[in-house]
């Protein structure tokens, strides 16, 4: 699946219709016909609808469906939100066809009653605004937006909740408040953004008719389960510890020693052939006591020498739990001088800051796993404008220091340094939590090191940890009690179902 800007959806419309002779109007009734159906899981006979149309295309939609609806047999009140003269186009040809049949509608600026209208809905369809609404809104939707979520109906949002923008725009958001709504073709990326999500309420996307090619070519991935099936590495019947990689996890301090654990667990239930984590020497005892299948080393022997001793890895892991003492800030350049893969978490983003510049001249791949907080901190920006912003502001980073980005979050997102995205939709409040995203450098130090794209490993690691927790949650955990030991412990789960 993809998520689609409104640029992209316009110019996918325009080369649908240029280029595949599919027109217009054909489009718009797939897509009112298409959410017809999906709508007719929220009705019953008795049912009252109210499908309110805006002045654009997604009012175009809102006649299609008034009409499949009213076809059907069902009790149907269209309100029209635009004078005549603005429904053009595909919308007006609807709308002929729709009157056409003989069906009612009440026009929002001849009347005063469609406030009554409205509440005398079961389900309200909203099927005001879509992808080409802009800026902030403006009467009478202002006043109509209110008053539907001021009601207790069952409210379908057709593509999009009107309001809610394709992209982030800025200025507060006053927007339909969905039970459900209906994308069409893909999810806009406001599905994944904090300050928007909420008002999709649950979504799906609906097939329109469009060729599959031109979606195709849309950059940012919705990572499912056929993708992690398409493409996690299966190991070889003829394989040996060393096929799957020789990692090193680096971290913990004396008052963080869970981290490197979780880490270094996470890594060996996801694959990694042979591991070793370095620590202190206070950290290593407690570690080696619950990880068995690990071998240690010693960063505070005065004796070691550390840059000989990282060769013979296949990828490094560095940051959770390690403190910031100006000992893990010689490990951080060590590791970044190395011609290794490495992932950057937690304590190592902090010191990162002052070496952001050398990225780009890695030879091998740098991975940075940030959350919104660390990810604010390295490009001097508030928290909530990169919650705001996730999309921009993740690949402006990935290009420029030509990293590996995971931006971490309800929905986290990977970027490369080309700036393709995947978005990961699995996982639950659950993981939030203190020790989740370790075991989220641990899964992916272990993939990244497996055959396949480095793109594709670590879709796949975001959507197995965020998997192993949502199937934590159907077993018989909650999101209050799940710990990151638990989504450790739903690690076999997670992979049993994505390598079946
Ligand atoms: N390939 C596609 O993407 C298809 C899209 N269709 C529908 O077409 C929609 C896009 O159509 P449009 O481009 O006409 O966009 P909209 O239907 O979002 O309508 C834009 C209109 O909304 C008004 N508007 C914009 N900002 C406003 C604000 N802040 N306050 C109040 N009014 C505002 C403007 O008058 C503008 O004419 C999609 O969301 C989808 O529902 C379908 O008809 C079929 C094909
Ligand atoms: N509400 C949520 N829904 C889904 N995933 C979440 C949620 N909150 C946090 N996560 C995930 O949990 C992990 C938290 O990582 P991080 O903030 O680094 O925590 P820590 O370092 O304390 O383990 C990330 O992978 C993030 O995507
Ligand atoms: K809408």
């Amino acid at each position: 699946m993809k998520s689609v800007t409104a640029k992209e959806m316009y110019n996918i419309d325009r080369k649908a219709m240029e280029d595949y002779h599919l027109s217009g109007v054909l489009l718009m009734e797939n897509a009112g016909r298409a959410i017809t159906e999906k709508v007719l899981k929220h009705l019953s006979k008795d049912s009252i609808v109210v499908v309110l149309v805006g002045a654009g295309n997604n009012g175009g939609d809102g006649f299609v469906i008034a009409r499949t609806l009213a076809n059907l047999g069902f009790q149907v009140n269209l309100i029209q939100i635009a004078f005549d003269q603005q429904i053009k186009g595909d919308a007006a040809e609807h709308k002929a066809i729709y009157l056409k049949f003989g069906y009612q509608m009440t026009q929002i600026n001849q009347t005063d009653i469609y406030q009554d209208i409205i509440q005398s809905a079961d389900v309200i369809i909203d099927a005001m605004l879509g992808i080409g609404f802009q800026g902030e809104l403006k009467e009478p939707y202002r006043s109509i937006v209110k008053l539907i979520n001021s009601l207790n109906k069952t409210v379908i949002a057709v593509d999009l909740p009107s309001g809610v923008p394709a992209e982030t725009v800025d200025g507060p958001t006053l927007a339909v408040q969905a039970d459900i709504t209906y994308c069409i073709e893909a999810p806009k990326p406001s599905a994944f953004i904090e300050r928007y999500a909420n008002f999709y309420g649950e979504w799906e996307t609906v097939e329109i008719g469009l060729p599959k090619s031109l979606l195709e070519a849309c950059k940012t991935d919705v990572w499912t389960l056929d993708k992690v099936k398409q493409t996690l590495p299966k190991r070889d019947k003829h394989s040996h510890k060393g096929s799957h990689g020789r990692g090193l996890v680096i971290g913990g301090h004396k008052e963080m020693p869970g981290a490197v654990r979780l880490t270094a667990t996470a890594a060996l239930r996801s694959g990694v052939g042979l591991l070793t984590v370095g620590s202190t020497s206070d950290v290593l005892p407690i570690v080696a006591s619950a990880v068995t299948e690990a071998t240690y080393m010693d960063l505070t022997d005065p004796k070691l020498d550390f840059e000989s001793r990282i060769q013979p890895f296949d990828a490094i892991a560095i940051g959770m739990g390690m403190g910031r003492s100006d000992l893990s800030r010689q490990w951080l350049d060590a590791v970044i001088e190395s011609d290794k893969p490495i992932i950057i978490d937690a304590d190592g983003l902090y010191f990162l800051k002052s070496h952001l510049a050398k990225l780009a001249e890695r030879k091998a791949p740098t991975i940075l796993t940030p959350h919104p907080g660390e990810m604010a901190m390295l490009i001097d920006q508030t928290i909530q404008y990169v919650k705001n912003n996730p999309f921009e502001v993740a690949k402006d980073f990935a290009k420029n220091y030509q990293v590996y980005l995971v931006l971490k979050g309800a929905y986290t997102i990977v970027t490369c340094p080309n700036g393709e995205q995947t978005i990961n939709t699995t996982g639950n409040p659950g993981l939030a939590k203190g020790g989740s995203g370790d075991c989220l450098a641990g899964i992916i130090l272990a993939q990244i090191m497996q055959k396949g794209s480095l793109k594709s490993s670590l879709a796949n690691a975001c959507y197995i940890h965020g998997l192993a927790a949502d199937l934590a949650i159907e077993d018989h955990h909650s999101t209050t009690d799940l710990l990151a030991t638990d989504l450790i412990n739903f690690l076999p789960d997670a992979f049993r179902k994505c390598l079946n």
